[in-house]
């Protein structure tokens, strides 16, 4: 008799925007894969016992590393909490996975890149950071492939959700709150909303059961290409926001920490040709995210 077999899926970091997507569609999914979330008060990515123990006990097959330390700025003062998080606990995941048998999607990001490029990033470009954020998610990368070569990178890039605290929140906060807005009109690239990365990553392990793993770097991001300029244009039209108005500078009038990269399109053939991924555009994906902000 056909038996089916369910597969045990470790989510860390499950509390952020990213790791609550998938929360939300782990459901629909529950006939193949028993999903465990977590986050840092139930497992520290950085206590590699506790992350032994915890992928032995539970006979986990995948690990969907969510977990981050994702404050771009404040990084560069906590650098070695930083690095702790996003370089070391990222091996020890790599070898706890290696050592039991099970394989990992990390997901990392476009600030691997330096932002000089004038057409979109493929996943062979050189990658050359320029913040302490991008250095230790970039060594996270390169020591996550030593330790586990089984692995699946994900590179996205402006994340946001209904969960947690992002852009396209703080935008519409303002929108409402003022009535001029300065927003920086040189840094090109595109959002990502994380239910459509959630989405993909479902679509990844679906892809991994059915016919094989496909270890290596890919890409993901929504499509299109934007700056942070109109992106605020484009949410404040969906949230209806018509007395603010937005203002756009250059990076230099708008000083931060960490360098931010000018440009990092993200070219996404890789991903969607080797696991037949449909990816939405950026603006339908924005609408449907506002849609659901407004309503709540
Ligand atoms: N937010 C963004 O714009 C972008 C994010 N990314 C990457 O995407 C991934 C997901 O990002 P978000 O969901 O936005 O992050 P987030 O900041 O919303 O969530 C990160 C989660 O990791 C947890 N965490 C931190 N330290 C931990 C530890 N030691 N053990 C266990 N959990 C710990 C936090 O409690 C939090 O729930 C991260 O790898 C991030 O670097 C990539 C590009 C852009």
């Amino acid at each position: 008799m056909f038996e089916l077999v369910q597969k045990n899926i470790l989510i860390t970091g499950s509390n952020g925007q990213l790791g609550n997507e998938i929360k939300r569609i782990a459901a629909l999914h529950e006939n193949n894969f028993q999903f465990f979330f977590t986050d840092v008060a139930e497992l520290d990515i950085t206590d590699q016992q506790a992350i032994e123990d915890f992928i032995r006990e539970n006979n986990i097959k995948y690990i969907v590393n969510c977990a981050a330390y994702t404050a771009v700025d404040k990084a560069e003062d906590d650098v070695a909490l930083c690095y702790r998080i996003n370089r070391d606990a990222v091996a020890n995941l790599g070898a706890a996975a290696t050592n039991n048998g099970a394989k990992i999607i990390h997901i990392s990001t476009d600030y691997v890149y330096d932002g000089t490029a004038s057409r979109p990033y493929t996943e062979t470009d050189a990658v050359n950071p320029q913040s302490i954020y991008g250095k230790s998610k970039q060594e996270g990368e390169a020591a996550l492939k030593k330790a586990c070569p089984d692995s699946i990178i994900i590179r996205t890039a402006w994340l946001y959700s209904i969960f947690g605290n992002n852009f396209v929140k703080t935008m519409i906060k303002y929108g409402k709150e003022r009535d001029t807005l300065n927003v920086v009109a040189d840094q090109t690239g595109t959002p990502t909303n994380a239910a459509d990365l959630a989405n993909a990553i479902i679509k990844i392990l679906d892809y991994s059961e059915a016919n094989s793993f496909k270890p290596g770097i890919f890409h993901y991001s929504n499509e299109g290409v934007t700056t942070w300029y109109d992106f605020t244009l484009a949410i404040h039209k969906n949230a209806g926001i018509t007395n603010c108005t937005v203002n756009p500078i250059t990076t230099d009038q708008y000083p931060t920490k960490a360098t931010r990269p000018k440009y990092s399109v993200l070219d996404k053939a890789k991903i969607r040709n080797t696991f037949n991924i449909t990816i939405p555009r950026w603006e339908d994906s924005l609408n449907i995210c506002i849609k659901e902000l407004l309503s709540i």
